[in-house]
């Protein structure tokens, strides 16, 4: 009889023979969670986020690595100031290690020049990821934040494929939340059975030097009632701030002193160890 896609009452075991894409790590390495950051669209702070909670869980005494997936738009590096190009030998590439110790791999750590644009295929881009993942020797890592491309497109796709994503995390700003966006991106992680760990609103609010008072300068938030439909939490909401904005621009990440996203380092350290 033909597959009627009705699990419930066949005795067939096709389910256990589902192609497993989970690409292997390299001998040499060893990762015990993995994080992905994503985004709805690009320029809303994902790869800030990604470069705050690696600072934040690394001030946290954890071994912490960023794995730059935005391979046509690369942000990690300049955002902690690394400009080295990785080298590599017949075992694997190594990563580069930033000063207070996060190890990191990006494409723009192996182009020639960094303002090089990456003119790739997707299947170029795709293959790239995947290498990230498996020809890096990643020693000894505790926890590895992947910042992913934007939207919901081919990258994004494979990462959620061949990566053993433990859970995501969505970065959203307050105009993406009213927008459906964010809606895209919940149901994505959904559709490939991959953890929602919570969300951040970046740019919610703005604290005002001169009457002190917060402004909610793209509107009111409505993160809250997002999360509570999607069944799922806010890790944080994040200010505008030109302080963080002037480290992330200047390559000082790791010496902004700000503790935004302390307790949301702490939500998921919990959730990850259900
Ligand atoms: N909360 C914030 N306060 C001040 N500046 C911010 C904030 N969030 C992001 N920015 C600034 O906005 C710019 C874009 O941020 P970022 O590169 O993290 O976005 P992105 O979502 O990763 O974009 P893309 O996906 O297109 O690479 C950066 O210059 C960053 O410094």
């Amino acid at each position: 009889m033909g597959c009627t896609h009705d699990c419930s009452s066949c005795s067939s075991d096709c389910k256990s023979k589902a192609q497993d894409l989970h690409e292997e790590l390299n001998k040499y390495s060893s990762v015990k969670k993995v994080i992905g950051v994503v985004s709805g669209k690009g320029g809303v702070g994902k790869s800030l986020v990604t470069s705050m909670l690696a600072v934040t869980f690394n001030r946290l005494g954890k071994k912490t690595a960023v794995l730059d997936a935005d391979i046509t738009g690369p942000s990690i590096p300049k955002a902690f100031g690394v400009h080295e190009r990785c080298r590599g030998n017949g075992e694997g590439i190594f990563p580069v290690v930033t000063e207070t110790g996060i190890k990191m791999i990006s494409v723009n750590l192996l182009l020639e020049h960094e303002t090089d644009p990456v003119v790739w295929r997707s299947p170029v881009i795709t293959g790239t990821v995947k290498q990230f993942w498996k020809d890096v020797i990643w020693e000894d890592v505790d926890y590895m934040f992947v910042d992913m491309p934007p939207g919901t497109g081919d990258v994004p796709l494979t990462v959620f494929q061949s990566l053993p994503i433990d859970g995501i995390v969505i970065v959203a700003s307050p105009q993406e939340l009213v927008s459906m966006i964010v809606q895209k991106a919940v149901k994505m992680a959904k559709m490939m059975n991959v953890p929602i760990l919570g969300l951040v609103e970046n740019m919610s609010w703005f604290m005002c030097p001169n009457c002190g008072k917060k402004h909610s300068i793209f509107g009111d938030s409505h993160i809250d009632g997002i999360a509570k439909e999607y069944d799922t939490q806010v890790l944080a909401k994040l200010p505008i701030d030109p302080e963080l904005a002037k480290c992330v621009d200047e390559g000082k990440i790791e010496l902004f002193s700000g503790d935004y996203l302390d307790d949301a380092a702490e939500i998921i350290e919990k959730e990850l160890s259900k």
